[in-house]
């Protein structure tokens, strides 16, 4: 049946308030307004930052909303003036959009786009200021412009890549976020140079594509730091060739690194989300030029301290959204990568379930975090 022009009633999973289970709804979504797509979602991942949000923790946390942006799927209708997908496209929702015209896309200088992220900062499209989505007449917020734990979703159409038809959307959906993030940091933020020493503090998804990354650049050491031991054994996997669980030393974390690297690391990754880290993460890093940066999201209210002879004596601080890759142009080009084999996705999913069990999702990729049992990637849900 044609859908084309009207709503569309599907299931997503509500966040009716933080913290509390998401309840799987039948929820309406309005067509695409000018500038607009319909996206049916066949595959969403979870990402840390979703249940970052979704614990209320978020100053940009809007509730009710769907969450979710890490996903794949297949253009169901476009708005008007909508030019570069058209139903039956493939594409991969963008959280960071490029627009190609707005003071940031033509910088040359910045991933970040300011053409729809003050509305999508509100849960609302651009447009008209209001939400596709609702149930009953009730309005429901987006989320980081995609809202991907929907079984059909509206996003801008600059917050949307097209992706080679023949890709597996059932894998490549990993690279809406955290593989691109960890990769980008590496080589887009800090630029790693062959020989360089790596230190990735969390190896979680984003420290796993950092490693990755780190060893396609041709990092001579890639030092993984964890809290939880049994990360170890994957991460080898990834690229990581040394590690350091800090419940293991009395000297404070940054000191350990230095003593085990003449001087410092020349690149640092802190990607956890936690301030003492970060600050760990920068006095690690070799006096004269070593360049910390920062991945991690951080909760509202969070500072980040060091001593500013830290970075008078020469060290980088510097932070990464979705690894300072231009969406729409490059998610595209990751895709055709993983296509060759040129880089990891498979190996970063850990569990394959139901959008019914999307509760059940986020509890397994707490539990991997909290009571160190399986390791726990990403579930991906279809
Ligand atoms: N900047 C960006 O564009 C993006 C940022 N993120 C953020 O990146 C962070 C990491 O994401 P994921 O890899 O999915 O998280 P994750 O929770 O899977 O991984 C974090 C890892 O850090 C470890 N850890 C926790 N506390 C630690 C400590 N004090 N010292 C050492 N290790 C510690 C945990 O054991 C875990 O292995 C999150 O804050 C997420 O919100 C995610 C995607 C994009
Ligand atoms: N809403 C949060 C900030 C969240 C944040 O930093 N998001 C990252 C992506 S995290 C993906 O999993 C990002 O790219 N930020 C840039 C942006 O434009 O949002 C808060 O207000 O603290
Ligand atoms: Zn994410
Ligand atoms: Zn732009």
């Amino acid at each position: 049946m044609a859908t084309e022009g009207q709503v569309i009633t599907c299931k997503a999973a509500v966040a009716w308030e933080p913290n509390k289970p998401l309840v799987i709804e039948d929820v309406q979504v309005a067509p695409p307004q000018a500038g607009e797509v319909r996206v049916k979602i066949l595959f969403t991942a979870l990402c840390h930052t979703d249940a970052y949000t979704w614990s209320g923790k978020d100053p940009e946390g809007l509730f009710p909303c769907i969450l979710g942006h890490e996903a794949a799927g297949i253009v169901e209708s476009v708005g008007e003036g909508v030019t570069e997908v058209q139903p039956g496209d493939h594409v991969i929702p963008c959280y960071q959009a490029e627009c190609r015209e707005c003071k940031f896309c033509k910088s040359g200088k910045t991933n970040l786009c300011g053409k729809v992220r003050l509305a999508t900062g509100v849960g609302v499209m651009l447009n008209d200021r209001k939400s596709r989505f609702s149930i009953n007449g009730k309005p429901i917020y987006h989320f980081m412009g995609t809202s991907t734990f929907s079984q059909y979703t509206v996003v801008h159409d600059v917050s949307v890549a097209k992706v080679d038809p023949l890709a597996p959307l059932d894998k490549v959906c990993l690279l809406g976020c955290g593989v691109p993030t960890g990769l980008g940091a590496v080589w887009n933020t800090a630029k790693v140079e062959p020989g360089s020493i790596v230190a990735i503090f969390g190896l979680g998804t984003v420290g796993l594509a950092v490693a990755e990354g780190a060893k396609a650049a041709g990092a001579s050491r890639i030092i993984g730091i964890d809290i939880d031991s049994k990360k170890f054994d994957t991460a080898k996997n990834f690229g990581v060739t040394e590690f350091i669980n800090p419940k293991d030393h009395e000297k404070p974390i940054q000191q350990v690194i230095v003593d085990l690297t003449d001087g410092g690391v020349d690149y640092s990754f802190e990607c956890i989300g936690n301030v003492s880290v970060m600050r760990a993460a920068l006095e690690c890093c070799h006096k004269g030029w070593g360049t910390s940066v920062i991945v991690g999201v951080a909760a509202s209210g969070q500072e980040i301290s060091t001593r500013p002879f830290q970075l008078v004596t020469g060290r980088v601080w510097k932070g990464t959204a979705f690894g300072g890759f231009k969406s729409r142009s490059q998610v595209p080009w990751l895709v055709d990568k993983y296509m060759k084999k040129e880089i990891k996705v498979d190996e970063y999913i850990t569990h394959n379930l139901t959008l019914a069990d999307i509760n059940k999702a986020f509890d397994l990729m707490h539990d991997g975090k909290q009571r160190n049992s399986d390791f726990i990637q990403n579930a991906r849900i279809s």
